[in-house]
């Protein structure tokens, strides 16, 4: 699992680190002479010029400097401002016997590339403008722990950081790292070991991780099982019936035994292994095998108002989507009982029209308040369970921004859920797979790809699934 940790976090964790043995000196020490060797794997030797500020992020820069002079790089340190000298940032900056210069724009336009050693973790205040303006004439950027006036923890710009080609990042990423509109900053991101004692890390504990397959297990159907052990999910249609075919498709792909479409008029163009339904809504909750529903894709508002309404009087599994949560605006009581909302920005400012702040808080605030996991959709999916847990997702393309992919991630997340998979790991999974189907399918994307992707991707996360399903040879 990869656990991201607040700048606060970090924070208590650095200041237990003297305590396991381990001085705040020997960490910047480990820590600059990452970032030295992180530049010299990743780029040639050239002219290059660190910008330092006065914490211990600049102090990382200095060791940083005095390791690329060693290996023979023509470096230079502009400070921003001074450290205290008895300060290990002080300490590391009276070690640097190269040159030193005033920061200014001519410096920064000689070098080849610029070290941003301004801030990090302790950034309090929107940056200057006139730093800024160093930061963004340089030619090739290269950020220590996090570009300055990216704030660790949102991912919030504070002022105007610059654009780094890379940042190298120590013990975890930070949520800023993965949350627009810090990632849009970070370029690649990497993060170094600097020898932290697990010990100093034992003193969080994690409730926030960047969304990897470590985090969650894709259910595999029993040697003896049957089709009604994998679930049977219900699916409400509409009059736009192609949304709830696209999550029927999607959903059947992860594996749930049966996969209904309810639907008030028949339906066309449904692939043949799915059931369609044309009773109404009581018949078939009379069935309680019928346990999870996906309510909302090309519903009609009212008509996925109502049905959530019955579905949560039913106390069944629900994930609502779409028209589900537009019936919900304002009025987010009446999600309260669903399992999963999978809004997007636009829906969830409807529903929640007075949160504010950044997107995980948003996020977390929400689940909290109706009970439920919240999926709140964009290049960086949030999900976050009341209890407070949840994870932040890198894998989407930009390509996912094509109608009916919502509808398809909806469709996965029931689908998961439909198999019994725990719902926080239900919506993370599925977020996963419907980012990892669609880079899989490269440019080009429309979402109908995206479920036949999914037995691929499920395949890689599963690989020992064939070996273990096929017959012994007994000859
Ligand atoms: N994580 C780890 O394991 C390790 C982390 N390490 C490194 O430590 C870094 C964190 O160091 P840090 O706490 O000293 O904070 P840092 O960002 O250098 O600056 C704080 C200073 O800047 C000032 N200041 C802030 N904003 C400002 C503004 N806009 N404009 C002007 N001034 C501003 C602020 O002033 P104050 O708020 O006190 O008034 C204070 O003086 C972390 O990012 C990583 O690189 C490694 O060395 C070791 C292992
Ligand atoms: N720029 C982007 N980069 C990555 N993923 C994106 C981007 N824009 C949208 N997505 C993803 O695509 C899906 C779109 O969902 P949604 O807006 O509900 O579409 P629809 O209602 O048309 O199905 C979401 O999973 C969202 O996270
Ligand atoms: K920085």
């Amino acid at each position: 699992m990869e656990p991201l940790f607040t700048p606060a976090e970090m924070t208590l964790i650095d200041r237990a680190a003297p305590g396991c043995g381990m001085p705040v000196a020997t960490l910047m020490e480990n820590a600059g002479r990452a970032v030295a060797r992180l530049i010299r794997r990743h780029h040639h030797p050239c002219r290059v010029l660190v910008l330092a500020g006065p914490g211990n992020n600049g102090g990382d820069g200095y060791i940083a400097a005095r390791h690329l002079a060693a290996a023979g790089w023509p470096v230079t340190v502009a400070p921003i401002t001074h450290s205290h000298p008895a300060s290990p940032p002080g300490q590391a900056a009276a070690a640097w016997r190269g040159p030193t210069v005033a920061p200014d724009l001519d410096q920064v336009r000689r070098a080849d590339l610029v070290i941003d050693a301004v801030f990090g973790a302790g950034l309090s205040r929107p940056l200057d403008p006139a730093v800024s303006r160093l930061l963004d004439a340089a030619k090739t950027l290269i950020a220590i722990d996090i570009p300055s006036g990216v704030d660790g923890a949102t991912g919030a710009l504070r002022g105007e950081p610059g654009h780094a080609a890379r940042t190298i990042t120590f013990v975890a990423p930070k949520p800023g790292h993965l949350l627009l509109p810090g990632k849009s900053r970070c370029g690649i991101i990497h993060c170094a070991d600097i020898g932290m004692p697990s010990e100093a890390i034992a003193h969080i504990t994690p409730s926030l991780w960047r969304n990897t397959p470590a985090l969650w297990r894709i259910p595999t159907p029993d040697h003896a099982g049957h089709k009604y052990d994998r679930g049977h999910l219900t699916i409400l249609a509409g009059p736009m019936s192609g949304a709830a075919i696209l999550a029927a498709n999607a959903a059947r792909r992860t594996g749930v035994g049966l996969l209904t479409l309810a639907t008030p008029t028949p339906i066309h163009g449904a692939a043949p292994g799915i059931m369609i339904r044309t009773d109404p809504m009581a018949g078939l909750l009379a069935d309680s095998r019928r346990m999870t529903w996906l309510c909302g894709p090309g519903l009609g508002i009212e008509t996925a108002g109502s049905a959530l309404a019955t579905l949560i009087e039913a106390q069944r599994r629900i994930v609502a989507d779409a028209d589900a949560l537009t019936a919900c605006a304002n009025q987010p009581e009446r999600l309260a009982g669903v399992a999963v909302i999978t809004p997007h920005e636009g829906e969830f400012a409807r529903i929640f029209p007075s949160l504010s702040g950044d997107k995980l808080a948003r996020a977390r605030t929400a689940a909290a308040r109706i009970g439920a996991v919240v999926v709140l959709k964009g290049e960086d999916t949030v999900i976050a369970a009341p209890d407070g847990r949840a994870a932040i997702n890198d894998n989407a393309p930009p390509s996912l921004a094509t109608a009916g992919s919502g509808d398809t991630l909806a469709g996965i997340i029931a689908g998961l859920l439909t198999q019994n998979m725990p719902t926080f790991e239900a919506a993370a999974a599925g977020v996963w797979l419907h980012g990892a189907a669609a880079r899989s399918c490269g440019p080009g994307l429309i979402a109908e790809d995206l479920a036949d992707a999914l037995p691929a991707i499920l395949a890689s996360l599963v690989p020992t699934y064939h070996s273990k399903h096929r017959p012994k040879n007994t000859t």
